[in-house]
């Protein structure tokens, strides 16, 4: 495989763009241990159609301002960017030609972890958000389908080191989730870069 390539996912009414090695395996492993241990993980509860539950994932905000970021209900404050995820943040937005204020960070320690159908539309995001989302650990599916057009929809696996860009009309017209997985495997962590201004 080529270093950086890009492949375009060709998304009808959406743009996507996937780089399966935006890191190289040494990179990836050293951030994926170092981001576990630092990173200020915490399992928030959200409401769901009135009812309260914790998110099958730990999660954590990070940002260059003082922005809150809300969504199920919920509202993150965020932490200071760490300098590890400073030079992840420089190296995508090299990439992305884009300047990223927000991390939204999940982490999925096993199957059972997972993230719901959804589109990132919250109105902080603005109009036409463009969203870089980096995976390190353990690789998991990852699956688009169109809002309306139902022949539309894709499912990809989402590599260590890899960079998923989503930008244009993706957030009004496609949604996206990370599935529950019945096979046994181990923590991955996704950190996705964000503009709030
Ligand atoms: O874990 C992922 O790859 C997706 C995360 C995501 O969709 C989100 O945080 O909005
Ligand atoms: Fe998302």
């Amino acid at each position: 495989m080529l270093f950086n390539e890009a492949i375009n996912l060709q998304l009808e009414d959406g743009e996507a763009i996937y780089y399966p090695a935006c890191f190289d395996k040494t990179e990836a492993d050293a951030y994926f241990k170092s981001l576990l241990k630092n990173i200020a993980w915490q399992q928030d509860s959200i409401s769901l159609f009135g009812k309260t539950h914790l998110q099958p994932r730990l999660t954590a905000l990070y940002a260059n301002n003082n922005k809150a970021y809300s969504y199920s209900n919920i509202t993150m404050y965020p932490n200071a960017f760490t300098n590890e995820l400073l030079s992840i943040k420089q190296r995508i937005e090299t990439i992305c030609n884009t300047n990223f204020t927000t991390c939204l960070a999940n982490l999925y320690r096993d199957g059972k972890d997972s993230n719901g159908w959804h589109a990132d539309n919250e109105k902080e995001l603005g109009n036409q958000p463009i969203i870089a989302s980096v995976s390190f650990g353990a690789e998991r599916r990852f699956h688009l389908k169109h809002k309306t057009k139902k022949e539309h929809s894709l499912k990809l696996t989402l590599q260590h080191g890899s960079l998923l860009i989503m930008k244009g009309k993706t957030q009004e017209n496609w949604l996206h989730q990370i599935p529950k997985t019945k096979k046994k495997i181990a923590e991955r962590i996704n950190l996705t870069f964000r503009i709030i201004a």
